[in-house]
Formats: C-alpha cells, structure tokens, sequence
C-alpha cells in the first residue's frame, strides 16, 4: 500500500522495556506535516525515551516507529539531513564566537556564509555573531543551539523543552520562530512541561503517563471536553463571592448581578491542560 507522504511520524503499538521497567506500552499516534505536536508528561514518563527511538538512537521491542515512511532504526545520513534536533545544549563551543559555532556546521554541511548570516537574523541572535559562545545567556545560547538545528532547513525537528528556564521574552522568540518554521511547512516534534506554551502553540498534544498516551487530541478541545472546572466567579460589593458553571444558565445569574449593580470583578477560571492531566491520573504534569 502506498505511504501517505503528510504523515511524517507514525507511531503504532511501540513498546519499549529497560529491564522489568516498561517505559513505554502501546503508544500509538502520528504527526502530519507542518504540525506542531506537543509531548507532555512529568518525569520519568518516557519522553527522552520516545524521542530516543524516533531518532534511531535505541531501537523499540515492539511495535511500528516510522520516521519519513521508514523505520527509526534504519536512518541513515541522507535522512538526518531531513532532522534537526534541540535535545541539549551540549556541542557549544565555548571559546568559539557564534558565528564560527555555526560557520562549522556549515561547513559540515556545505552552507553558504549568507545563510549562516540569515539563520542568525531568524533566531534573533544578529547582535551576538561575534561574541564568544561562552559569554551567552541561557536564553541566548538556547537560540544558538536553535540556529544550528534549523541550520540546514530541515523538515522535521525535535526539540526537548525548548524554552525551559528561559524568561517570558526570550520564550515568546522562541515561540515565534516556532510558528514561522511551521508557517514554512516544518514539522515539530517538542517536549514541554509547560502547559501554556503547549496550548498556544502545539496543534496537537499528546499526554503521556508512566509509559501510557492517556489522551491526544487538539489542546483547546481536550480542555472543553474535561470542562468540569470551567467556572464564573464574581466578587460582589456585599464582600461575598460567588461562583456559577459557565453553562447556559450562568449569563442570566451573571446578568442579574449586573443589574443590581452588586458586581465589583468578574473573572473565569479556564480549565487547562493541567486539569485535563490531573482529571487523567490524579497526578500533576510537574
Ligand atoms: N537506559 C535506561 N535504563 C534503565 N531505565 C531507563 C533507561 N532510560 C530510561 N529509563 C527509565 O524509563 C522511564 C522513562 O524515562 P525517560 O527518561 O524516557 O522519562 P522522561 O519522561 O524523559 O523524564 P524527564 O522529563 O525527567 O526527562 C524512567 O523510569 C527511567 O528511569
């Protein structure tokens, strides 16, 4: 049968064991083309371990793991010329400036000193080509590391909490840049603990727990299906609060309050992926 060419990742029943420990059971789910999907679950869930055996670093014991319609484990060169990866910010070399971090892999890969220029100019990083790599801040180095992943304009990228520990600016960059590549048709594959930054910018997620996807799906529509704490709450003049289910009957409460001019602040508690997880396992993605 012929391969559908938008999935870009396909995932069947991939099972993986270390020892007695299962790390990952029957985890089923693609990636299309140009989306971003965003693979969540607290430590120790099987992260590393999935985006190990996408890779081709370690193999599954059972199961389908396709990358490009082929088999994670039989990548060759020519198919890591398709890949970039954000997996750590190892590879830096410090007392090398910025430009000459990239300029090597350039080389590697016989890319023109305009496109090392323009890749500097995509990660916001044109200001600090020539400063040494060690001098970097982490929001700064987490952008060189970047720069040299989507380097060769791949179309796919793997990116492990991308914007960890970085500050609110420096992670909106991110998230920008994120957006422009998937704009372009990249596809990415990324690791966030961060519930925000996976509703803002994944088109699907998928939530994992010790091993189990125990939901995929859109963000937005995961967090109306388990809707159960999405709830109004006023703070009235008299002092009271209260709280209304943000149903079809809560506009005419809300209303009424309005009305007798009893209301001092009004505000709605959304519910989030946080919730959804928590609704999941009865635990916390953190
Ligand atoms: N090489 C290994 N040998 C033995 N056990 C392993 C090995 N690699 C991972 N594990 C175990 O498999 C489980 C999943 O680990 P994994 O590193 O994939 O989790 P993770 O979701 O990436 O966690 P974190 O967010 O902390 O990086 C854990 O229980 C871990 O201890």
């Amino acid at each position: 049968m012929a391969k559908d060419k938008n999935i870009i990742i396909k995932l069947e029943h991939v099972n993986k064991k270390f020892g007695e420990k299962e790390a990952l059971k029957d985890v089923t789910f693609n990636v299309s083309k140009g989306e971003i999907l965003g693979f969540l679950g607290p430590s120790g869930a099987g992260k590393t371990t999935l985006i190990k055996i996408l890779t081709g670093q370690i193999p599954s014991d059972l199961g389908i793991a396709e990358v490009f319609g082929k088999e994670c484990i039989r990548l060759k060169d020519a198919d890591y010329e398709r890949i970039g990866m954000v997996l750590d910010d190892s590879g830096v070399y410090e007392r090398l400036t910025c430009f000459d971090n990239i300029l090597f892999f350039a080389d590697l890969h016989n890319i023109s000193r305009q496109e090392v220029h323009d890749v500097f100019d995509k990660v916001d990083l044109a200001d600090a080509k020539w400063e040494k790599a060690g001098n970097l801040s982490k929001g700064m180095r987490q952008r060189l590391v970047i720069a040299r992943a989507i380097l060769h304009k791949p179309e796919l990228i793997f990116l492990d909490e991308p914007t960890s520990g970085l500050d609110p600016l420096t992670a909106q960059k991110v998230h920008k840049l994120l957006f422009e590549l998937r704009e372009q048709g990249t596809t990415i594959f990324l690791t966030t603990h961060n519930m925000e930054e996976a509703t803002k910018l994944c088109d699907h997620v998928a939530l994992l727990n010790e091993g189990v996807i125990v939901e995929y799906g859109v963000p937005e529509e995961l967090c109306r299906q388990y809707n159960e704490k999405n709830e109004v709450e006023l703070l009235l003049k008299s002092g009271n609060t209260v709280r209304y289910l943000n149903n079809s009957e809560c506009a005419d409460k809300v209303a009424d309050h309005f009305r007798k001019n009893e209301v001092v602040s009004i505000h709605s508690s959304e519910p989030n992926l946080e919730t959804v997880f928590i609704s999941l396992t009865g635990r916390k993605l953190i």
